[in-house]
């Protein structure tokens, strides 16, 4: 953290409980996270199956957990890979600030504006009811956007930036969904990790 570091920032949404913590981690630190996962993780690229259409998921993914739960969404099953070094001491970085205890965590590599995450809720059944999403973001900035379920009008827009975490807890998966979208601008690559708790 900065000297000048902000202070958590909790979104004002209804049926969520959304808080931005921008300076998670520092600027260095962030890069070297970057660096190290972007070089050892095997990145895959899954064929996912949508609305009964099939098609490469755009974006690289890995799964790692200490408990050997696969997690299954869009028709994909993963099984769960062991932490690194790296990765554990950014899960208890996570764990310390948020006060939760992960099993799992999901990495997506967007390695550029054409890749993308569409619109959906964390919701698979595995995670159970109101499930704590704790979103780390490493590399170059992306929008991530919300909208709520019941009325698409109610919407935000955030930039995650790199070193920052993004807590999403309480009705968030069930009333709210989420997307990073392409982008026509050049962007370098971006990492994102989400812990989760997988039963
Ligand atoms: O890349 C992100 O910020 C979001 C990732 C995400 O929504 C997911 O993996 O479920
Ligand atoms: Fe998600």
């Amino acid at each position: 953290m900065s000297l000048f570091s902000s202070e958590p920032y909790n979104l004002d949404i209804p049926d969520g409980d959304i808080t931005y913590y921008e300076d998670f981690l520092s600027k260095e630190e962030a890069l070297h996270f970057y660096n190290i996962l972007y070089k050892e993780t095997p990145w895959q690229q899954d064929d996912i199956t949508v609305f009964g259409k099939t098609y490469a998921q755009p974006r690289l993914t890995a799964l790692y957990g200490n408990n050997g739960k696969p997690y299954s969404y869009s028709n994909i099953t993963m099984h769960p890979l062991e932490f690194t070094f790296a990765l554990s001491e950014i899960k208890k970085r996570v764990e310390a600030v948020t006060g939760i205890i992960f099993s799992t965590c999901l990495l997506n590599l967007y390695r550029d504006g054409n890749d993308s995450n569409g619109w959906h809720s964390d919701n698979e059944k595995e995670l159970g009811k109101n499930p704590a999403i704790a979103s780390v973001s490493l590399g170059a900035p992306r929008a991530f956007k919300l909208r709520y379920k019941k009325d698409h009008s109610i919407n935000k827009k955030l930039v995650l930036d790199s070193g920052s975490l993004l807590l999403m807890k309480g009705a968030t998966q069930e009333c709210w969904q989420h997307t990073v979208p392409k982008t026509a601008k050049k962007v370098m690559p971006r990492i994102n990790l989400t812990f989760r708790i997988v039963k």
